[in-house]
């Protein structure tokens, strides 16, 4: 049974064509996967069917009564719940307070039942196998903590239609799974589910159909009850291009730079890195050229670590050193100035200035950075901007278009995009693809790898295991903030890391390195 059919949806922001021909139909008790390169309208969509905005034109059924789409539609009427992409909590508030914010129920003298919302977040929590205090304060938890608080939030309100977007972009492989379970559960409950996500082998795995956007149209859907689940079909529905994506080195060519990188000279060199509580004597090298993968459960230590070679966290004891030269860095201008710089993996939080234009934000390291004369050649600048805007492959091209207004993929390509304009020695990479298509991410890492090709130096720290597979000559597996294992080369396999990140002892896993190798 047919629960919503969207027909022929439009929608402009300002002259940008968001949507101008969506159509897309939800079955009772369904997960429908809805895909598209970035800016290709999916969360336009979502908003519009949860009644955040107002489409310019089209038409709208849910359970086969026509919405009147002139009119804010009120999605809790329709029992319609939606986990945003960009998350809606309130950062001072406690998580219990944050998952029952806005329907909180009062007793019979007028006081709030604090008590029974704290019972039903706690629920919701343990639905999604989240082990954390509902009374921390939403600011001190990590951005995949936060993910799982705004699906707990949207759980609670027992809709018979739930729409994810992009919920698995800040989660890790184990909290996928969970939350795989608990979609899973619901569905078997009839709820009809559509997930939003750029992962594709999240859509075969738990998808049972599936709807391509491409230029704000639907151009085409997948029905694995009579159609394979297979990635090929997919992509090239995606990119509009026939043909699959080419991973950036094929396996021997891998195996062959691991070697090569033996040879190398070192770029960086971490010894007995410490911080109270989260990292314990953290020691491993980083040649010249090499792509080093971090891996591991979310939350293991491999933010922190990152975030102290940038600079942002003061490490408690242990050495750092670049190219040999002890190193104290004490704030990220002085990391920077070394030649070494962070992509942060929370966008919104520590990568862009969302009012300012995309020129402002490609510009603003290099023009914070400028030493000597005081003007940067404004001509020069416009030039390399267009420059990287064709590297990143943004969508729409324009260096003058506010942050805010782009989709949250292309808000991620500026993120790594502005980075790339000062050539740096060593590359810190904090899940740089998150949220980002299929398309541009193999666009992202060719880059990565001609960048690696000509010396620069690479920590990749991916919550996806594929991308570190794929990418790295390297990878460091960390668990309770030290290192518990170092595969290379040929060793380099999902079953390792997998055995590795849940620190058991996998058939391959020779040796346990805790505390790291030099
Ligand atoms: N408030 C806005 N003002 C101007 N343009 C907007 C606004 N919101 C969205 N857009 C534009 O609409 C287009 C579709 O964006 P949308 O966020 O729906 O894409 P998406 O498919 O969800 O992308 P992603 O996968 O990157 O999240 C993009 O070109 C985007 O820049």
């Amino acid at each position: 049974m047919t629960i919503l059919e969207a027909k022929h949806l439009k929608k402009s922001f300002d002259g940008v064509m968001a949507l101008h021909d969506a159509n897309f139909s939800l079955r009772k008790g369904e997960i429908c996967g809805l895909v598209g390169a970035n800016g290709s309208g999916k969360t336009t969509f979502a908003r519009i069917i949860s009644g955040l905005l107002i489409p310019d034109g089209g038409e709208l059924f849910l359970y086969d009564a026509p919405v009147n789409l002139k009119s804010h539609l009120k999605a809790e009427e329709y029992q319609l719940a939606m986990v945003h992409q960009n998350l809606s909590l309130v950062p001072e508030m406690t998580i219990w307070e944050n998952i029952t914010l806005g329907r909180e129920e009062t007793g019979k003298f007028g006081f709030v039942k604090n008590d029974k919302a704290m019972m039903i977040a706690q629920h919701a929590l343990d639905q999604l196998g989240v082990r954390l205090s509902i009374h921390e304060k939403v600011v001190n938890i990590a951005p995949d903590e936060k993910q799982l608080v705004e699906i707990a939030k949207a759980l609670t309100k027992q809709a018979n239609i739930l729409i994810l977007d992009e919920p698995t972009a800040s989660l890790g492989f184990q909290q996928v799974q969970d939350l795989f379970t608990t979609i899973n559960a619901l569905k078997q409950q009839g709820v009809s589910i559509i997930f939003i996500s750029h992962r594709i082998w999240e859509i075969t795995k738990i998808c049972d159909r599936l709807v391509v956007f491409r230029n704000g149209e639907t151009v085409g859907e997948l029905d694995f009850e009579t159609q394979e689940r297979d990635e090929q079909l997919i992509i090239p529905l995606i990119t509009g291009q026939a043909g699959t994506l080419e991973d950036t080195r094929g396996k021997e060519e891998r195996i062959q730079h691991a070697l090569l990188m033996q040879k190398a000279d070192y770029a960086l060199e971490v010894t007995n890195l410490s911080l109270q509580r989260k990292l314990h004597e953290i020691s491993f090298t980083l040649k010249k050229g090499e792509i080093l993968g971090i891996g591991g459960l979310q939350g293991q230590g491999q933010e922190e670590l990152l975030l102290i070679l940038a600079g942002f966290l003061r490490k408690s004891s242990g050495n750092i050193a670049i190219q040999g030269k002890p190193l104290k860095i004490k704030h990220t201008r002085h990391a920077i100035r070394e030649g070494m710089v962070l992509v942060p993996g929370d966008r919104q939080k520590e990568g862009l200035f969302l009012y300012h234009t995309v020129f402002t934000n490609l510009t603003y390291p290099k023009v914070s950075m400028h030493k000597g004369t005081l003007f940067l050649p404004l001509e020069k600048l416009k030039r390399e901007v267009d420059k990287l805007i064709q590297t990143i492959s943004l969508s729409p091209p324009d260096p003058w278009m506010m942050i805010s207004h782009l989709s949250g993929g292309n808000q991620q390509k500026v993120v790594v995009g502005k980075w790339l304009s000062l050539s740096p020695k060593i590359l810190l990479l904090s899940d740089p693809t998150k949220g980002v298509d299929v398309g541009t991410r193999s666009h992202l890492y060719a880059m990565i790898a001609e960048l690696a090709a000509q010396g620069t130096s690479v920590i990749l720290y991916a919550s996806d295991n594929e991308e570190l597979i794929a990418h790295c000559d390297r990878i460091l597996i960390m668990f309770e903030g030290r290192i518990v294992d170092e595969i290379a080369g040929e060793e380099i396999s999902e079953d390792r890391i997998i055995a590795s990140s849940l620190n058991i002892q996998g058939p391959n896993h020779t040796e346990n390195r805790a505390g790291g190798e030099k």
